[in-house]
Formats: C-alpha cells, structure tokens, sequence
C-alpha cells in the first residue's frame, strides 16, 4: 500500500463498485483526565461534539491492498499498513475470515496530527466503508467494538453528534442537544503526538505534586453544567464550562498556542481552547457572522496556518455513495 494520488476519487473506480463514507472531526467540549491506569491510558470524561469538518473514504474492489490519498495535507499521513483506515478494513476482514482486498482513498480535510480525530475517522470511515462494500452486515454493536480496538476516539467518529466518553473514552452515551454551536478553528503547522501530550500532562502532574497515578487524581466526573447547556443550546453558558484538562500540556509543548487562544478570544470568540491533544485551537462563536469575521482576524493575527469556520454537532460516519 504505497501509492498517493492527487484526485478525489479514487482512480479506477465506477459509480457501482465503490462505496463512500463521510466522517466528521470532533472536539472535546470536556476532557477531564484521571490517573495513569495500569493499561498505559487515562481514565476520562470525555464530552465529545461532532464538527462539520470531513475526511471521505472510499472503499472500492480490488486484486490487491491498495491506499491512495488526497488532499492539501493528505502528504502528512502514513499510506503503509500503520494507517488506521487500513488497520480497520483488515481487522473487519480478517473478523469475517475475508481476504483484505480492498483500495481505500482517503479524501483528506480534517487536520493531521490535529487533536481531531482525524485518524480515528478514517478508521471509522473504511470500517463502514468496508462492511457496505462487502456485505458484512456487522451489528451496530459489534462494528462499535471493533471501533474500540483501533482506537479510544474511533467508536465516537462511528457515532457522531455529542457523547460522554468514559473509560479510555471509548465507553459511550450520546448526548441531547438543542440546536448547532457555531465554531471557528485555529489549524497549526505541524502536529503534536497524543501520547506525548498524556506524558506532559503527567509530567506537569508530578512537577506540581499532585501525582499522576490512578490513586491521587480524583475520578473524572462530567460537568452538570456543561451537560446542561449542551442540552438547553446554550452556547454563553456553554463558553463559561469548557475545559481541557490536556491543555496545559499541549501549551506546554507548544507555547505559541497561548498566543492563538488569546488571538481568537481578542477577535470575538466567547471562548477559546485546545481540541483534545492540541494543536488546533477551538473558538465557541455567537453566530455564523461572527465565527465568519473571527476565523479572519485569527488567519490575520498570523498565530495560526488556517481557519476554519464550522459548526457542530454533525452526523457520525454517513453512507454518501450509493445513496
Ligand atoms: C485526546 C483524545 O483525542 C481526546 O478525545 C483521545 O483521548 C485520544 O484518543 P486516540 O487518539 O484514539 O488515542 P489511542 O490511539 O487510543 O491512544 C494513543 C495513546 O494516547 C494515550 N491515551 C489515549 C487515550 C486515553 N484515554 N489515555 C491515554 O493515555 C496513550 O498513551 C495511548 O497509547
Ligand atoms: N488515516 C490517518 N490519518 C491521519 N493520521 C494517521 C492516519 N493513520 C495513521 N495516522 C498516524 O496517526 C497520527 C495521529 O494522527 P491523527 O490525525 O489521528 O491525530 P489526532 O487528530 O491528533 O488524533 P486524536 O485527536 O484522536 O488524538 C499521525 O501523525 C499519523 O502518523
């Protein structure tokens, strides 16, 4: 699996043979951080909201693995069998005892590296993508369990909208929300490793003695607040209960990053802060007109290699061909 190609579609394909699905981004509206586990991750609380930023990946029969990718930054990601879309269509292959003979494409728009999901909608995306194309039928259930195994953001790309994520955040309950936040974000050059942003937050943990370990950080718990603005369509109260608890760390790695979430904040947002492990920064808008004038403010103040206005929450992975 070693080619990239510069079109959208995959090449080769026809309107009968391939199938497509679309994934949206994420960002945590919370992401509280409990202790090191035993097992290498954190326990969280973890409220996730779709956004309206797309990776599409298309499934289409092949004599041989094959993964293309497109897009600005569709260069940044890995095109061998590390690359989680392929990781997904081989583990439901080799679930079903089928052979994983399949070109994946990935249309790429969600950043790499980016602290939103986009790996994880990849895998999401070929995982649906897949068992489509070659009429697998997983239950809903099962599928989510595979999500699961690639990785602790994958279940909630396969489901979208707004959930807690407990556990590893893999642990599911999807959330009510009343009407559409408007977002802008702040995209970064270059990425941040997620499991070095954990280390840091840990590192920053011991630094300030407070331990890092399951037995001195208290249990995550979500916001009851947050949870309620989520619900009521709050997007003031909704501002006031953001937190990333993995932004301390990310700035840490990154200290220009306080510089954007000041930049955006100056430019409008009623709140800004670090999607999950960074880099790209998150700016909670009033209105699709002012999430407008902020993603150019922010382009402007020269802190950030793009902005983009969207907003949330989005459906999970969709079916977009055949209809
Ligand atoms: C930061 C978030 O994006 C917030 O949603 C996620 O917690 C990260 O999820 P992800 O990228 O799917 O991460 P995984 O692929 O499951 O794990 C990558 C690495 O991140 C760290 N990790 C991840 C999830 C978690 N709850 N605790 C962790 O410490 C671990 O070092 C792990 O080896
Ligand atoms: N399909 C893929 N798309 C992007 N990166 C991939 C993919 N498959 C594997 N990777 C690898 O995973 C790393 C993390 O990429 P990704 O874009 O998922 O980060 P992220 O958005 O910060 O993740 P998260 O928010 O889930 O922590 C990349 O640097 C890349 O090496």
């Amino acid at each position: 699996m070693t080619q990239s190609a510069q079109s959208s579609q995959p090449p080769g394909s026809t309107a009968t043979s391939t199938v497509t699905v679309r994934v949206p981004a994420k960002v945590n509206v919370q992401l509280s951080v409990g202790g090191l586990r035993a097992d290498g991750f954190h326990g969280l609380a973890n409220v996730f909201l779709a956004v309206g930023l797309y990776d599409s990946i298309s499934a289409t029969r092949a004599e041989a693995p094959l993964l293309t990718a497109s897009g600005p930054d569709a260069a940044q990601i890995p095109l061998d069998d590390s690359n989680l879309a392929v990781r997904a269509a081989r583990l439901l292959a080799r679930r079903h005892g089928l052979a994983p003979d399949v070109h994946l494409h990935i249309a790429k728009d969600v950043p790499v590296a980016g602290g939103m999901a986009g790996g994880s909608a990849d895998a999401a995306g070929a995982l649906l993508a897949c068992d489509t194309l070659w009429e697998t039928r997983t239950p809903r259930e099962e599928l989510l369990e595979l999500c699961a195994e690639l990785g602790s953001d994958v279940p909630f790309s396969l489901l979208g909208g707004a959930a807690l994520g407990r556990g590893r955040g893999e642990i599911l309950t999807p959330l009510e929300v009343t009407g559409t936040f408007h977002w802008v974000f702040a995209i970064a050059d270059g990425g941040l490793s997620t499991p070095e942003v954990y280390r840091e937050c840990d590192r920053l943990r011991e630094a300030a003695g407070t331990g890092s370990g399951a037995a001195s950080v208290p249990d995550p718990e979500p916001a009851p607040e947050l949870l309620a603005a989520l619900r009521a369509g709050d997007a003031d109260a909704l501002a006031a209960t953001l937190r990333n608890d993995l932004q301390p760390a990310a700035v840490s790695l990154r200290p220009a990053l306080a510089e954007t979430l000041e930049a955006g904040v100056a430019a409008g947002a009623l709140a800004g802060l670090v999607s999950g492990s960074g880099p790209t920064c998150a700016f909670l808008m009033n209105d699709a007109d002012s999430a407008a004038r902020t993603a150019q403010a922010l382009l402007a103040s020269g802190t950030c290699r793009a902005a983009r206005p969207t907003t949330g929450p989005a459906p999970g992975a969709t079916l977009v061909r055949p209809l």
